[in-house]
């Protein structure tokens, strides 16, 4: 198909059209309403695939085209763009504090790639023209980007390819008890929350999943086998999580204890602020795995750094967990249930 005459559609066009140029040699990677004049660039049809509390996520769909300088070469990624809420850090911001934090923790193959990309003037207003078509959830129907949003990133698409098994989503959670629930605990801090939020009628999609965090990196097989069943119903994606994944929660494991020793009872000063929200980012990451031609991938996303505003609240959590007796299990009668799920209380 020539696509040389390419003209913008209008911004109300549905599903927006937009040119995506790949980063090219000092020239960022840039999407535009206009074709660019200075570099290759690919039209390419822009569907909203998600979003999340803080992030808008979108794939590209480039228009077929026999023109090589109109063409995406390699994987096509996802645009992912913050919302225009107060508490969401800017792509700038949450690229630097991934590369200085979290990019060193762990191995390449193994994280969701992260690129800037600049937005162009009217780039972002076809997109949240767009929103208006898509069935959203309903808690969120009302956010948006914000019209002059100047960087969005661009992030490994894992999408399963049609006919494969769906993508699994998994979020490890706190592989390690916390550092201040008392020692002779029948609930790790995941499974703590989760019955205590079960009293209160609420239940997120991690509790939904009943399984305890702490399986995951038990030395008992057995254990690894069942919390790879609650996450997964897929055997091959099953046998990756018990025996593979292994070595990346231990890390995980490893860095959200050094990243928080001590706990956020006490006071801390800024250094160890700053500290416990990298544990916090690493007890909330997920994990994506899919089977690809190419065997298994799995990577971590969401390591977008918690901010110190929260830590009142972890600290609010943490002391009503302890007072109200949720981590012995031993929380206020009418609202006692017999700890099943939690690995402490197997033991
Ligand atoms: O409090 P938790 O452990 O349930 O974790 C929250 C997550 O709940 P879930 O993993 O579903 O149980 C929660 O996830 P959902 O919104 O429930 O999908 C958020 O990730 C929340 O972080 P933030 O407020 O968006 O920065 C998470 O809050 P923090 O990790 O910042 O405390
Ligand atoms: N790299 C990816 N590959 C495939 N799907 C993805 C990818 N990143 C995000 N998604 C999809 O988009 C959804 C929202 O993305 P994301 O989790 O980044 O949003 P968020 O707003 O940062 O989430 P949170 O509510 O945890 O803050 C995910 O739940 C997932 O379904």
């Amino acid at each position: 198909m020539d696509l040389s005459n390419y003209t913008p559609t209008p911004q109300s066009a549905f599903p927006p059209r937009l040119w995506f140029a790949q980063k090219h040699e000092s020239l960022a990677a840039q999407v535009s309403i206009q074709r660019p004049v200075d570099r290759p660039a690919a039209p390419c049809v822009t569907l909203y695939l998600n979003e999340g509390g803080a992030n808008f996520v979108f794939k590209f769909s480039p228009q077929d085209c026999q023109d090589p300088s109109m063409q995406l070469q390699g994987p096509v990624p996802l645009l992912r763009i913050r919302k225009n809420l107060s508490h969401v850090q800017g792509a700038e911001q949450q690229l630097q504090a991934f590369n200085e934090h979290f990019r060193p923790l762990f191995p390449p193959q193994h994280l969701i790639e992260h690129e800037l990309v600049e937005l162009d003037e009217g780039a972002v207003p076809a997109l949240n023209a767009s929103l208006k078509r898509y069935k959203r959830p309903s808690n969120r129907s009302g956010d948006v980007m914000a019209e002059d949003e100047k960087y969005g990133l661009l992030v490994t698409d894992m999408s399963p390819l049609p006919r494969e098994a769906r993508l699994v989503q998994l979020k490890p959670k706190w592989l390690a008890q916390s550092p201040t629930a008392p020692r002779d605990a029948k609930r790790c801090r995941t499974c703590a929350l989760r019955a205590q939020r079960a009293a209160r009628g609420v239940r997120t999609a991690t509790d939904a999943q009943e399984s305890c965090p702490l399986a995951l990196v038990s030395e008992n097989v057995e254990d690894r086998r069942q919390a790879a069943a609650a996450a997964t119903q897929d055997k091959t994606l099953q046998v990756y999580i018990v025996r593979d994944a292994l070595p990346l929660f231990k890390t995980l494991r490893e860095k959200q204890q050094e990243f928080d020793a001590r706990g956020v009872l006490d006071d801390v000063d800024d250094a160890a602020t700053a500290d416990v929200c990298k544990a916090m980012t690493l007890r909330d990451c997920t994990l994506f795995l899919h089977s690809g031609p190419l065997g298994i991938e799995a990577r971590l996303g969401d390591l977008d750094m918690k901010q110190p505003e929260k830590l009142d609240k972890w600290r609010s959590v943490e002391r009503s967990l302890i007072d109200e007796g949720w981590y012995g299990n031993a929380e206020p009668g009418d609202a006692w249930t017999e700890e099943k799920v939690c690995l402490l209380s197997r033991r």
